[in-house]
């Protein structure tokens, strides 16, 4: 079932289209994975359907809501919830107080441990103290918390150990197992995509690719020269 659907999406960086007509949908209970190298505009496009900027032209729908109309803040209520690049903890209040901020009256915080076990022996620490990729678990769980519809991951595992974005990479793949639609920007393109389930590369703020994820993961050649375009012909 599709959860969001984007059409003909257009968004300017000082005046410079940097997200150029972007169709791309994505199903609950899926994994999409949004691939293209550095500078293609990924980050730019998640920052556009959560508010954070403006988008100049296009079409974002979920639940036939049309998301552009709406404030970030009443975007985040109606069902989509955005993990920022580089998004942290609040470092002085406890792991708990943290996944509190944004609990909604619907949720049940036992449902951030389901996810994370190892948080639950860390609640009463405060979060500054966690490692980071127990602070990247608090900021997803935080998330989850808000009981999205849709939920963006922008770069996770920035800086992380291999075998912690693995521990990371399972949990997204939970999260939509739980039938969440999962929008996953990621640097590490095999890991991503041995988890997702559809793929779209993005190369200077077009999407050049829309697949199945296997079979990307499975033409490594195909996937070097969809980041790089005529660079690699
Ligand atoms: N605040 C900004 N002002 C002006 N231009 C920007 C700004 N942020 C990003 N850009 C430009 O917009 C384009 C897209 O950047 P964006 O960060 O969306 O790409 P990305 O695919 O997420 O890359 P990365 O993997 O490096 O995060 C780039 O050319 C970048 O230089």
């Amino acid at each position: 079932m599709t959860a969001l659907s984007i059409n003909g999406l257009v968004v300017n960086r000082s005046g410079i289209p940097v997200v150029r007509g972007v169709d791309l949908s994505v199903s609950s209970g899926e994994i999409s994975v949004l691939l293209g190298s550095n500078g293609a505009g990924k980050t730019t496009l998640l920052e556009s359907l959560s508010g954070i900027i403006p988008a100049a032209a296009g079409s974002v729908t979920m639940d036939d809501v049309e998301l552009l109309k709406l404030r970030a803040g009443l975007r985040a209520r109606a069902g989509i919830s955005h993990v920022e690049q580089g998004r942290t903890v609040f470092p002085e209040m406890t792991t708990e107080e943290n996944l509190k901020v944004a609990l909604d009256p619907a949720a049940d915080l036992q449902e951030a441990y389901a996810l994370f076990p190892e948080l639950r022996q860390r609640r009463d620490i405060k979060a500054g103290m966690l490692s980071g990729g127990e602070q990247q678990m608090v900021v997803i769980a935080r998330s989850l918390l808000t009981r999205p519809k849709v939920i963006m991951i922008d770069e996770m595992s920035s800086g992380l150990a291999p075998v912690i974005v693995s521990r990371l990479m399972r949990a997204v793949r939970q999260l939509a197992d739980s039938g969440m639609a999962v929008i996953l920007v990621e640097q590490f393109a095999a890991l991503a995509l041995a988890i997702g389930d559809r793929a779209y590369v993005l190369r200077r703020g077009a999407i050049v690719y829309d697949g199945d994820c296997a079979t990307l993961a499975g033409d490594p050649a195909h996937l070097h020269r969809l980041y790089l375009g005529d660079a690699a012909a």
